[in-house]
């Protein structure tokens, strides 16, 4: 069953088309990636997910509500990491995060338990009680994240999030991330620029170009397709690549 889905959406900026009559399908419980170069219209589509923007034309369903009609329906079932972390630097990790639970409506008895639950698997419970201005980018990243999942979202959405971890974090990460999937059913939509990183966690990739989709399949079909291989391996980076140079060819 398709859950979220995206149909001839369209959403221009004065003359540019940031989004243009795009259509996606997203099933619940799947990891999906949304790829492509600067300004191709990841931000937008995930605005126009979160009803942030309203489309100039198309539909859009999140889990059968319409985020511009049912816009609060549909952003109290999601947990976002945006580029820009938004903590407040002059609260401490605990505090920002207890604020966080408290907007969405969890007891201080569930939110205590889940922020120390969280904390550890970060390996940041020591760093609980320091203020967030004196925090490094990939811890920041990281209480941002935690921040994201505290009320356990049915869609986790996720810009750039292993931008600023170290190996080990993201490892980490994408663990975590899958476990998410498989175990609680959550879905998450990331945009990255990580390929090899989208290429060992996500079950499905879509490529925007000029705000269209140019590419949709499955991680495990693309592997098991024995194309785009480098040295005898699917390779994530290749299709990149090849995609980027066929679209370079068309626009000419
Ligand atoms: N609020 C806005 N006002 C004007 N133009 C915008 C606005 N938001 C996005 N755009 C334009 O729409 C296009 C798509 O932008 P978008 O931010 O969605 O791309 P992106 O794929 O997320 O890029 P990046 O990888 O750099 O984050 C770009 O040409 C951008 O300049």
């Amino acid at each position: 069953m398709r859950n979220i889905q995206f149909e001839g959406v369209r959403k221009s900026f004065g003359g540019v088309a940031a989004v243009n009559g795009l259509d996606l399908s997203i099933a619940e419980g799947e990891i999906y990636a949304l790829l492509g170069h600067n300004g191709a219209g990841k931000t937008t589509t995930l605005r126009l997910l979160l009803g942030l923007l309203e489309p100039d034309e198309g539909d859009i369903l999140v889990f059968g509500s319409n985020p511009i009609r049912d816009g609060n329906t549909v952003r109290g079932m999601c947990g976002v990491l945006s580029e820009d972390v938004g903590l407040y630097e002059s609260l401490n990790v605990w505090d920002n995060l207890m604020y966080y639970a408290d907007i969405y409506g969890m007891s201080r008895v569930e939110s205590s338990s889940r922020i120390d639950g969280l904390l550890r698997t970060f390996e940041l419970h020591d760093k609980k009680r320091t203020i967030v201005k004196g925090l490094s980018t990939g811890m920041r990243k990281k209480v941002a994240l935690i921040r994201a999942m505290l009320h356990r979202p049915r869609l986790l959405i996720l810009d750039e999030p292993t931008n600023g971890l170290d190996p080990v974090s993201t490892t980490d990460l994408r663990k975590m991330l899958s476990r998410l999937a498989k175990e609680e059913g959550t879905t998450i939509i990331m945009t990255t620029h990580h390929l090899e990183e989208v290429q060992k966690l996500c079950d499905r990739i879509t490529i925007l170009r000029h705000g269209r989709n140019i590419f949709t399949d499955s991680i495990s079909v693309l592997q098991d397709s024995k194309h785009y291989l480098e040295n005898g391996q699917f390779s994530l980076e290749k299709l990149y690549m090849d995609m980027d140079m066929e679209q370079g060819e068309d626009d000419e």
